[in-house]
């Protein structure tokens, strides 16, 4: 059982701390991550997320606790486990007077010395994030979505088994922001373990299957999106336009819906009213049937389950986005 545990975990960390001065990154952190998954590390600027990658890297020196890749504890001098890896990091890291081949084949020289098998893994990668037209470029020729790709194929070519992606869409237009997304899940079929740090929600919730959200260095929930949404209160989001109810009005009927047995919170905003419900079929009827004895006129009326944001602001009490 223990050695089947073993074979399949990619990443193992345990009770790892590290301090910046007064500032406490990482706070007893674990993390346990299992062969072909895409996990999530969500939070918000500042919760530890670069920190945590840096210490498994063994790029930043740690006060305390254990770092096991690939079952084999991770040191400085572990090269052998390091050409395994690849990363990708939070900032657009390439040499300017290298053009856009020359920088992944410099990559990925790092870890592949025969120059025939470099040529093929350089161009694979060229091919994989769609820089065929750009092959010849200088980086600052490129756009920041481009850029963005670049960095990836500099990170992947070499064909690393566990893959780093530290927030590798900041900044990125939708169109490369969507390519980069679907690259990592190819990355995933094609038999990579994959970290991806973000402190977007939607784009965890869209590729990850496992999600830890964190905070001040310290871990709040894992588990899968659906997971973590069954876990709070709310259930289910009501949002209902209420044309030209003044304020007295608007709160008033806040009120009465705030009322009702499973209505959270209820306030009225904006012309909107916005309704927390706990996990019920019979949600909205109650509610639309509460503003109909109220005698509000309605108009538009949404409703939506929770978000990974509900799930932090119920366990922070603040939103995550900042
Ligand atoms: N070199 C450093 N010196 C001092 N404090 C640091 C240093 N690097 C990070 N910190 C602090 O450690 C904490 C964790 O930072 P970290 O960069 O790991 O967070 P993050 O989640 O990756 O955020 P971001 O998305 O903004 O990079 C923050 O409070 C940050 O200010």
């Amino acid at each position: 059982m223990k050695e089947n545990e073993s074979a399949n975990s990619v990443v193992s960390v345990r009770s790892l701390v590290k301090r910046y001065g007064d500032i406490l990154a990482l706070d007893h952190f674990n993390l346990e991550i299992g062969k072909g998954e895409i996990f999530g590390l969500l939070g918000p600027n500042g919760c530890g997320k670069t920190t945590a990658i840096n210490c498994m890297l063994q790029l930043l020196a740690y006060d305390k606790g254990d770092i096991e890749l690939f079952g084999e504890a991770m040191k400085p001098t572990r090269y052998d486990l390091k050409r395994r890896i690849g990363v990708v990091p939070q900032q657009v890291a390439v040499f300017d007077e290298l053009t856009v081949f020359e920088n992944i084949d410099c990559f990925c020289a790092l870890y592949v010395s025969d120059k025939t098998r470099r040529r093929e893994l350089v161009e694979e990668a060229i091919e994989f994030v769609g820089l065929e037209d750009y092959r010849k470029m200088r980086p600052k020729k490129l756009s920041g979505g481009l850029l963005r790709r670049l960095n990836i194929a500099c990170g992947i070519a070499h064909k690393p088994e566990l893959i780093f992606f530290d927030e590798p869409t900041v900044a990125v237009d939708p169109q490369s922001r969507n390519a980069i997304l679907d690259g990592i899940v190819r990355l995933r079929d094609e038999g990579a373990t994959v970290v991806y740090t973000s402190h977007y929600m939607e784009e965890v919730e869209q590729i990850c299957s496992r999600i830890m959200i964190m905070d001040g260095g310290k871990i709040l929930a894992l588990g899968t999106a659906d997971e973590l949404k069954r876990g709070i209160a709310v259930g289910e989001k009501i949002v209902i336009e209420l044309p030209g109810a003044v304020e007295a009005r608007g709160c008033a009927a806040a009120q009465t819906v705030g009322a009702l047995p499973h209505v959270l919170s209820c306030e009225f905003a904006n012309g909107e009213l916005h309704a927390a419900c706990e996990a019920s079929e019979r949600n909205l009827l109650d509610v639309l049937g509460a503003l109909k004895s109220s005698r509000v006129a309605v108009g538009r009326v949404y409703s939506e389950p929770p978000t990974l944001n509900d799930v932090f602001l119920e366990i922070t009490g603040r939103e995550l986005r900042d």
